[in-house]
């Protein structure tokens, strides 16, 4: 089912969360939701729910009001905030609970306990989770219905390493099967290897709708590291073929405007050697710094710059 955003607005008296966004988010991808905290990537997810109204505009799965599904938890799975489950409760229950209400047995809660790794946590008490187990517990509620449509916000939230792979593992498996997976997240690079499609927003307002590959190149450049014992004279040689060359804090160059191939042929024909020759391929994080430059809320000090994007820059080079 597609998930459709018309001038979906939303305002909270004199903030305007969401502000006229349209777009679309079709079956069989995952499509990942970025944007810096406070973008309104939560307030567009509840309002896919029916939590939250429109101010204006319309927000629709499989073009029906989410209120007049007639089977929503069969038609539409949500992680919103994992949290917010009855601390007192088992794992169990929790989600036995969900699936009485859904007209499901306990054979259904049985097998997506096992799919998301609790089954042998499911009779303790959810208060006493990780935050990694409560995503994960979170997960397997969305999923009890079987639904066609999924929606994911900050699931990677408090996950280690191995929790990260296996949310990205399984959500790529749950579009594979020809659901619509929409995963919001403010780190970056993340959803560089999980999703295929990005709508990123910025202040409420949408920034870019694109295939990642697209979004990538169109907005953060690529280029190779050099490092040659004859900088000067490469450099020369490198801007002669067309490159626009500039030289690293460490004493490498960085080319832009040439593939590694050519820069490595040049290098020879010019008789100069080369010690390394790295692609650096342009990171999303790059291309999101680059397109949310201007939307950013929360840019007062670095720091806090560096809180709002979960930021770690080093490898976007
Ligand atoms: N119930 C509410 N009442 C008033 N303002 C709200 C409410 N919910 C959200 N907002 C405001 O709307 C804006 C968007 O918030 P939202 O939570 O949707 O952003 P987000 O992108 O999901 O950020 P985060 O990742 O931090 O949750 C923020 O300025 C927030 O303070």
């Amino acid at each position: 089912m597609v998930i459709e955003a018309s001038g979906l607005s939303k305002r909270y008296g004199s903030t305007v969360a969401v502000d006229n966004l349209t777009f679309t988010v079709k079956p069989g991808i995952v499509t990942g939701f970025l944007g810096p905290n406070g973008s309104g990537k939560s307030t567009t997810m509840r309002m896919v729910l029916g939590l939250d109204t429109p101010t204006k505009g319309t927000i629709t799965v499989g073009g029906k009001d989410y209120r007049s599904l007639s089977a929503p938890v069969h038609e539409v799975g949500a992680l919103l905030d994992a949290r917010a489950v009855h601390g007192g409760r088992s794992a169990y229950n929790h989600l036995l609970w969900v699936a009485q209400a859904a007209g499901l047995g306990r054979d259904r809660v049985e097998q997506v306990l096992g799919e998301v790794g609790l089954a042998e946590v499911a009779g303790k008490r959810v208060g006493g989770f990780s935050l990694g187990m409560q995503q994960r517990l979170g997960i397997a509620t969305a999923l009890l219905g079987d639904p066609p449509t999924l929606l994911f916000d900050e699931p990677l939230n408090g996950l280690d390493p191995d929790g990260i792979r296996w949310v990205r593992e399984l959500v790529k498996r749950l579009a594979a099967e020809g659901r619509t997976v929409f995963v919001s997240s403010h780190l970056m690079n993340e959803m560089q290897q999980t999703a295929e499609h990005v709508v990123v927003i910025g202040r409420g307002k949408l920034v870019a709708d694109a295939p990642i590959a697209e979004l990538t190149k169109a907005n953060a450049r690529s280029h190779v590291r050099v490092v040659t014992p004859s900088p000067g004279d490469l450099a020369r040689a490198l801007t002669r073929g067309g490159a626009t060359v500039s030289t690293a804090a460490d004493g490498s160059l960085v080319v832009v405007g040439l593939e590694a191939a050519r820069i490595g042929d040049i290098a020879l024909e010019q008789r100069i050697g080369v010690h390394e020759l790295t692609p650096k391929l342009a990171s999303l994080e790059a291309a999101f710094m680059d397109l949310t430059h201007d939307s950013v809320q929360y840019r007062a000090t670095e720091d806090t710059h560096d809180r709002a994007f979960a930021g770690k820059r080093s490898d976007t080079a």
